[in-house]
């Protein structure tokens, strides 16, 4: 297994469009990292070059101590498992898998111990001599998995490899790829992965670290519990976290934020971890952390609720913004509905500012 290092790299396609921006990324040996955005933010342009299936423009990829840009993907000891399977039909599960170490003249007895180890470390015994359309979309998915463990990588490439998987299948596969991950930690055969996706419960639940990427550049590489906690600008604050933290505009002025009529009093909570003082700036507070007050706080007129079982999410209007809180059930239950107006009062030692302008974050970490 090997580290994985990108520096300044970059691709602009035929036409001059620039795709990659010059991006920097570290990938320890046997880390799991996530590469996650929206749609067209190049995340698979980034793989692909990885790979060797995308040219690169300018800027270095180093797998280990090689520098592997001009080699072709048979040469730089990745393995690449894609979303739509990619078996061959006409084989069964055992050829499907011994497929490459045939074509490295590997002897015979050696890759059937090999299909055997794999075929055990993905339990899928049983299916060695079935053809592909005799398999689940889930069985498929772990024969190409297999297909990817068998060569012994250095590193693992993953694009969407879940996505054409229901909901139910999806949650299970990313507990067995994760835990195949640790287990071949585990046994000393750790593998470093890079894992593309633009599901963020994936990335959330799968990665050691996740590098957010926008229009080809990365926003920031951090463990989930960390972009969670401390995302460094407004992007990542929206992108990470279900429901979506709420975001309030106003202006800073001393140690009031005022936002259309109404103000926030800030207190040392938030003021001692304040870098600047944006005075176009943004508050931006997790539904969690907007808690439902009685008689002062901010006011805010009920839009609808979402009964989610033993919570509520509340949707409200603050000043011509829509955001959202999370109560209790019981909370909600004995709510004042009798009128729409409801109180607010952000938990500002969970809050963060950002500068409109440039989106940064500019109150320092929470701790830890
Ligand atoms: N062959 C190509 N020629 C020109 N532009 C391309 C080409 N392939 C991709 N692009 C552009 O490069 C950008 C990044 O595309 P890419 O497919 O890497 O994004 P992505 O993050 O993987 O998106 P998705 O999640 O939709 O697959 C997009 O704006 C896309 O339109």
């Amino acid at each position: 297994m090997a580290r994985l290092q990108l520096s300044k790299l970059e691709k602009v396609y035929g036409g001059g469009f620039k795709a990659v921006h010059g991006i920097d990324l570290d990938v320890q040996e046997g880390e799991f990292m996530v590469l996650v955005g929206p749609s067209g933010c190049a995340k698979s342009t980034t793989l692909r070059m990885i790979a060797g299936l995308e040219e690169v423009t300018s800027g270095e990829i180093r797998i280990g101590d090689r520098i592997v840009n001009a080699l072709p993907p048979g040469k730089r000891r990745i393995a690449m498992v894609f979303q739509n399977y990619a078996l061959y039909p006409h084989m069964k599960v055992r050829s499907n898998l011994a497929f490459g170490l045939r074509l490295a003249h590997v002897p015979k007895p050696e890759r059937e111990a090999a299909v055997q180890e794999v075929a055990r470390i993905l339990e899928i015994e049983p299916l060695l001599d079935r053809l592909p359309k005799q398999l689940s979309g889930g069985q498929a998915q772990r024969v190409a998995l297999g297909r990817a463990l068998i060569k012994k990588p250095e590193v693992f490439l993953f694009d969407e490899p879940l996505s054409n998987l229901d909901a139910k299948l999806r949650a299970s596969m990313r507990v067995r790829i994760t835990d195949l991950h640790k287990r071949l930690k585990a046994e000393g055969r750790p593998s470093t992965v890079v894992y593309v996706t633009h599901d963020q419960t994936e990335a959330m639940t799968m990665g050691d670290r996740i590098c957010v990427m926008k229009d080809g550049h990365i926003m920031q590489v951090a463990t989930p519990k960390e972009l969670y906690d401390r995302p460094a600008n407004l992007f990542v604050a929206g992108f990470i976290g279900s429901p979506e933290m709420n975001v309030i505009d106003g202006e800073i002025e001393g140690t009031d934020f005022r936002l259309g009529g109404q103000v926030i009093s800030l207190d040392e909570a938030v003021l001692n971890r304040m870098q600047s003082k944006p005075q176009e700036a943004a508050l931006g507070i997790r539904p969690q952390h907007m808690k439902l007050s009685a008689g002062n706080g901010l006011t805010a007129r009920l839009r609808s609720a979402e009964f989610m079982g033993h919570e509520v999410y509340l949707h409200a209007m603050l000043e011509g913004k829509e955001i959202t809180t999370v109560a209790g059930a019981a909370e909600y239950d004995a709510l004042d509905r009798s009128d729409e107006r409801i109180r607010l009062t952000p938990d500002l030692g969970h809050a963060h500012i950002f500068d409109r302008q440039s989106g940064r974050n500019v109150s320092l970490p929470l701790a830890g």
